[in-house]
């Protein structure tokens, strides 16, 4: 069969069909109840790893390296073992095999296997696959949102009092970030909102937004495997990026503001607390001198 004349395209079916396979290895473990061995820790005692984490991420990246031999990876397990985290203007996947993974270990039932492609630092498809719920979200840059096949339209509404937002708590038990984490989160309960939820994944809450279930999703410390494919799923429904400054979205900056529209996002960015962490891009700690 002659090679299609959009091998982007190519890239995104591949993704489609290793998303899915991954999920169903996620199902095997939650069903055979499993995944709470061999667990973990990275950043903190509460920033887990799971075996199948990396199952996952291998699985992917080794399907990938046989089709598109030139193209470049970056994976959450694969820059947590050392590989760099540089965003070249190569074709890149950027991986997340399980976005949620204490959700995984608790057998909560929002976990979504994340998989961007970017070329030219652009994003130009995502795929989020939320295995425990079967549902498939895609995006092509230009060629809208959906979710199992069925378009995705963000939420119309512009009164954030009539709005729902979703945030997390993350995996930083610093007593000053906690500070910033529950000011902000006072902040935006008292304007007031309707609610405030958390999926305990960036991707998942992301594409609440996408589907117009949730108006807004901002958190402080995400990485890019994070949000990058639910980046374009999020604009191609018709939403809006942003720092929690108000400024563009940098997908590096361990920042993000993901809402229905600009109304929605400047009256929430109002009252967060900002501070960064270390971006994911940041040289690598040079040797004591
Ligand atoms: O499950 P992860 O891939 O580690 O990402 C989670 C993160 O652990 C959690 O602390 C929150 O930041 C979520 O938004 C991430 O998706
Ligand atoms: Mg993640």
């Amino acid at each position: 069969m002659s090679k299609s004349h959009d091998p982007w395209q190519d890239a995104m079916d591949h993704a489609v069909a290793v998303a899915r396979k991954s999920g169903e290895m996620i199902r095997e473990v939650v069903q055979n109840q499993d995944q709470s061995s061999l667990v973990q820790t990275k950043s903190s005692a509460v920033d887990l790893v799971t075996e199948t984490d990396q199952k996952v991420e291998r699985l992917i990246i080794q399907s990938v390296k046989s089709k598109f031999p030139s193209h470049r990876f970056i994976g959450e397990e694969s820059v947590s073992s050392g590989e760099p985290c540089i965003l070249t203007s190569d074709p890149t996947w950027i991986i997340d095999p399980i976005d949620g993974t204490t959700n995984f270990v608790h057998r909560y039932p929002f976990v979504g296997v994340c998989i961007g492609f970017a070329v030219n630092q652009q994003v130009e498809w995502g795929v989020v696959y939320s295995a425990i719920e079967d549902k498939m979200f895609t995006a092509r840059r230009g060629r809208g949102a959906f979710c199992n096949g069925r378009p995705l339209q963000v939420s119309t509404q512009t009164d954030v009092h009539r709005s729902m937002v979703a945030t997390e708590f993350g995996s930083d038990r610093d007593p000053q970030v906690v500070d910033k984490i529950f000011s902000s989160l006072h902040k935006v309960l008292s304007l007031p909102v309707h609610g405030v939820r958390g999926a305990g994944s960036a991707a998942l809450n992301m594409c609440a937004v996408a589907r117009g279930s949730v108006e807004l999703y901002y958190e402080t410390g995400v990485h890019v495997w994070d949000i990058a494919a639910a980046s374009v799923i999020v604009t191609e429904a018709g939403g809006v990026l942003r720092d929690t400054t108000g400024g563009a979205l940098d997908l590096m900056s361990r920042r993000i503001v993901a809402a229905n529209n600009e109304t929605i996002a400047t009256r929430i960015i109002a009252e967060l607390e900002v501070y960064s962490s270390e971006r994911d891009d940041r040289a690598p700690d040079c040797e004591p001198e």
